[in-house]
């Protein structure tokens, strides 16, 4: 259906693309796997005519067509979701889903047209919006939905989606994967982008592998390919995860005092009473649905929110007074969400790295030679194998590129407490891998860590004890061998499904 070959792209001296081609046939799932910079968003802007590439050519039913702009694209039926969420919060959700002009009826746009037009589209994934609510009150999953609908209604012949599920819980990520193989059941050709590599092995039909810019594996048949070499060719060297065992955690070798408590905590409308502990070298995972409270629990530690009743204490036994109090206090605060990730985009990824410990050292205080940050800077940067100059703008890297500075960032500031949203959401397999492996370092020197996360496995991976929230409440606490994905599952999920425990 549609044939991409010996596509071009730099960005400055960067080589984003060379000589890269892609089939995607009616009724397939193709994935597109690999690292942080290797240029999957590059070839998406491309293939769905947002960015114009220097060579190559694309051919949709065998004929060549040259993209104008992203609209022009979509009138030939390709349509994208990109990693990017897209919506427009002010608007309502009909207008979000019409965002190329609304059906009108006799010259008038059709409200009642929109909603005819969109009910089945949104029934199909499983979300029932209030059609006049503003976009920007709605749930992040709904949200995410919403921008699969709009293009699911340009009714494409080619769907590409960039990361849909690295915002998604578990059980949305689930539906979307049902919505994505009944789409390609109806002959629509897919290109499916993700880092989760399980999630791509169980949807994909095809796999191609890019790396630094190559097609390493070109539209390999999913079911001959083993996530270990899958693994090898985004990385480029066999076996490069011996080192990030998917072992159950052991206990804390030697759990230090309480370094985070939070006593009889409540939030209005968020925490009801919570009590929780972390000792030093102890890495507590916290689990819920949306809203639960679980997330709470790190914007109370962050000094966020100050709680209504209770207390909060930190490792130096004070309460966080405030978000920079929590910070000079030890607090790390991580998080995988793309638009609050706080990254100086005009500045050089040296001074992005290095820029909480100038926070964390207060003000006056001795300032390090430049050439000191940088080499800093830089031995972070590649521990996390971040594809950039130090010196270069943080703006121009790729969006995992761009997590994993937020992390540098935070390594940098040599932290006694990590507080941790989705730390890996977007970041690759290698880089995971790396950071998991960096994270149980910083308990084994003592450090208490508070995760949450949308990616359960993760938590399984790397928490000793996962504490899980439901409207507010704790509900629940697993560990050992009751720490797997499903318990942890079955324990979000309970309070809605049947008894609390
Ligand atoms: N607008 C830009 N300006 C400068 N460099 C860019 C720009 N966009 C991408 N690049 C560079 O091109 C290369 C490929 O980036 P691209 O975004 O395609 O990677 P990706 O595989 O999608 O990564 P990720 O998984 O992190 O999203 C990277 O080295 C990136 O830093």
């Amino acid at each position: 259906m549609l044939v991409a070959s010996g596509l071009v792209k730099h960005y400055g001296g960067v080589t984003a693309l060379d000589g890269v081609g892609i089939t995607l046939d009616a009724g397939e799932v193709h994935a597109l796997v690999g690292e942080n910079g290797a240029g999957k968003s590059t070839l998406v802007k491309i293939v769905s005519g947002v960015v114009r590439p220097e060579g190559g050519t694309i051919a949709l039913d065998r004929a060549p067509v040259r993209f104008a702009g992203a609209r022009h694209a979509a009138a030939q039926g390709v349509a994208i979701v990109s990693q990017e969420l897209m919506t427009y919060d002010d608007l309502t959700v009909l207008e979000n889903l019409f965002p190329y002009g609304a059906p009108r009826r006799r010259g008038l746009v059709s409200t009642r047209e929109m909603r005819r037009l969109a009910r089945p589209v949104l029934s199909e994934l499983g979300i029932d919006p209030p059609p006049h609510a503003r976009a920007g009150d709605l749930p992040l999953t709904d949200r995410q939905m919403l921008e699969i609908c709009r293009a699911l209604l340009q009714e494409p012949r080619v769907l590409i989606l960039d990361e849909p599920t690295s915002a998604l819980p578990r059980d949305a990520a689930e539906r979307l994967a049902g919505v994505v193989r009944r789409l390609a059941g109806r002959g629509l050709a897919v290109l499916y982008i993700s880092h989760f590599l399980e999630e791509v092995m169980r949807i994909a039909d095809r796999v191609t592998v890019l790396r630094d810019g190559r097609v390493v594996r070109p539209g390999a048949e999913a079911a001959d390919v083993s996530l270990d070499s899958l693994v090898a060719a985004m990385l480029g060297e066999p076996g490069a995860l011996a080192a990030a065992p998917r072992a159950m955690p052991a206990a804390p070798r030697s759990p230090g005092g309480v370094a985070v408590s939070l006593t009889g905590v409540t939030v209005p409308g968020r925490l009801r009473d919570v009590s929780l502990t972390a000792a030093g070298g102890e890495i507590v995972g916290l689990a819920g649905l949306q809203g639960a409270g679980h997330l709470a629990v790190l914007d109370a530690v962050c000094g966020r929110v100050r709680p209504a009743s209770g207390s909060v204490r930190l490792p130096d036994g004070r309460a966080p007074r405030s978000a920079r109090h929590a910070v000079t206090s030890g607090v790390a605060f991580v998080s995988g969400d793309r638009k609050g990730r706080g990254l100086m985009l005009d500045k050089p990824l040296w001074e992005n790295v290095t820029a909480v410990s100038w926070l964390g050292q207060g003000r006056g205080g001795f300032l390090p030679r430049r050439a000191r940050l940088v080499d800093r800077a830089r031995g972070h940067l590649e521990r996390l194998r971040v594809r950039g100059d130090v010196r270069a703008g943080a703006g121009g890297l790729s969006g995992g590129n761009q997590q994993k500075v937020v992390l540098a960032k935070w390594l940098d500031a040599a932290p006694s407490v990590l507080a941790l949203d989705d730390p890996t959401r977007g970041v690759d397999v290698g880089a995971r891998a790396e950071l998991h492996a960096i994270v149980r370092g910083l308990a084994a020197e003592g450090k208490a860590v508070l995760i949450a996360s949308s990616d359960l496995a993760e938590l399984v991976e790397l928490c000793h004890r996962v504490v899980v929230f439901q409207r507010g409440r704790i509900v629940g606490s697993l560990a050992g061998a009751r720490l797997t994905e499903p318990e942890l599952s079955v324990a979000m999920n309970a309070g809605f499904a049947g008894p609390a425990r």
